[in-house]
């Protein structure tokens, strides 16, 4: 087309009110800069605004959007780190005999750069945590509402007080900056202890919380804890901190020392026949719990004296249920196993009982708590009782109605029955 024709063209009147084509064009082009214009300015607003919100956050208690995120249904932090390493094979003194015990599942994942960076959590998918199957003591489901139970009748929850925004379905996303604040940045007067995983401090959250805050050493490979799973005798993981480089778990402060410290250490003073059973009682209730009272079910795969803490009513804890346990002592407990067995077998029970054990536990008492524990490591670990019974043969009352029975069918010997109400369990060796 020559320009002639093109002025020509453009020049020609349309139908719209009589513009020249020209025009028109130029009108088209005028509007459609400006809409863009508005639409811009609307976006950027849009941007200012949602950054203003998120500023009103401490930048520690703002997730990064995650590169790999796992949440399930119970609830609490599970940490990788640059380790490839894969779970060992751990000492599962109380693995479930027979069928299979369950894995439990993950929550939050660290990607293996183990970069902070690279962490989320989504608490609304924490809302409710395994299912129980009895709930007899414990429970796995909505934490909010029950926390306050779990710190005895007129306690505060442990997380009133604390910054709402921070609240996970379960327990507390903690910055550095709270952890460091209630342990006086990690001072040296503040530490309880040290275990494998790291330090443990003990700390007061800003609200008069007493917690424990366990900073775990880096390149430890992985890490599993389990917020959700609530029992009177599991210690309470209130929540965590991941920040930078820094993993850290808090949980409800236990303030009588571990059950290793009672027995073998000089801290404190010796525990009563009664008090070990009520401590054993608790930690078989435990068990049972997380064998088979939750879904998943939950094998702790490291039950030692250390992980056992004792609270002011002689209550036994369990700590680091969950926590898999990746470096090897290289310790065996087999060894106390065959030496228990020996002594038994020569007829020579009386002298295990803890010399500084003072009055001695009856023979029918202690006898019952032996054939308990042989029980418990039969060499064959399908005939091993399930801790449902191991709670009911250390049931306080039971020896009572055990007792009875015994003298109504006069014989000495206890029946298959007492040793859990399950007909195939076997005569129990004599002691
Ligand atoms: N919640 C808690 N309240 C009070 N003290 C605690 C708590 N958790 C752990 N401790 C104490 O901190 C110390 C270290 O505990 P940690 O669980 O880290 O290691 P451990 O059980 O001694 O050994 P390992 O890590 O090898 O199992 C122990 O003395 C323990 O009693």
């Amino acid at each position: 087309m020559s320009s002639g024709n093109l002025d020509a063209e453009l020049s020609k009147k349309t139908s719209i009110v009589g513009l020249k084509l020209w025009v028109v064009i130029c009108l088209s082009v005028g509007v459609f800069i400006c809409m863009f214009l508005c639409l811009l300015s609307m976006w950027v607003t849009c941007q200012r605004k949602s950054r203003r919100r998120l500023d009103k956050y401490p930048l520690s208690q703002i997730p990064n959007v995650p590169k790999d995120i796992r949440v399930d249904r119970v609830g609490g932090p599970h940490f990788h780190s640059h380790s490839n390493r894969e779970h060992p094979s751990t000492t599962t003194n109380d693995e479930p005999s027979g069928k299979n015990s369950g894995k439990m599942l993950f929550q939050l994942a660290v990607s293996k750069s183990g970069d902070a960076d690279n962490v989320s959590q989504s608490s609304s998918m924490y809302e409710k945590g395994g299912r129980s199957q009895s709930g007899e003591e414990g429970t796995s489901g909505t934490v909010w509402k029950q926390s306050s139970q779990s710190h005895g009748p007129g306690m505060a929850s442990p997380f009133i007080g604390l910054p709402e925004a921070s609240h996970l379905g379960w327990g507390h996303w903690f910055t550095l900056r709270d952890l460091e604040l209630a342990t006086r940045r990690f001072s040296k007067e503040n530490v309880v202890g040290e275990g494998g995983y790291g330090i443990v401090y003990k700390g007061t959250l800003i609200n008069g919380t007493v917690v424990a805050v366990k900073k775990l050493l880096n390149n430890l490979g992985e890490v599993d804890a389990i917020g959700h799973v609530r029992h009177k005798n599991l210690v309470r993981l209130l929540g965590y901190c991941i920040e930078g480089t820094h993993r850290m778990l808090v949980y409800e402060y236990v303030d009588k020392g571990n059950l290793e410290q009672w027995l073998h250490g000089q801290e404190y003073g010796v525990l009563t026949w009664e008090a070990r059973m009520k401590v054993l009682l608790g930690i078989a209730k435990a068990l049972a719990y997380l064998h088979e009272a939750i879904e998943p079910k939950v094998v702790h795969r490291d039950i030692k004296s250390s992980n056992i803490l004792i609270d002011r009513e002689f209550n036994g804890k369990l700590s680091d249920f969950g926590l898999a346990k990746l470096l090897d002592s290289g310790e065996s407990h087999v060894n106390l196993v065959e030496w228990l067995k020996m002594m038994v077998g020569n007829r020579r029970a009386e002298e295990v009982v803890d010399p500084n054990l003072q009055p001695k536990p009856s023979t029918h008492a202690l006898k019952r708590a032996l054939l308990v524990a042989l029980r418990c490591v039969d060499p064959e670990s399908e005939r091993r009782p399930k801790m449902s019974q191991v709670v009911r043969m250390l049931d306080a009352d039971f020896p009572y109605r055990e007792e009875r029975r015994n003298r109504k069918s006069r014989t000495a010997s206890m029946d298959s029955e007492s040793m859990g109400g399950s007909a195939d369990i076997e005569r129990p060796p004599e002691i």
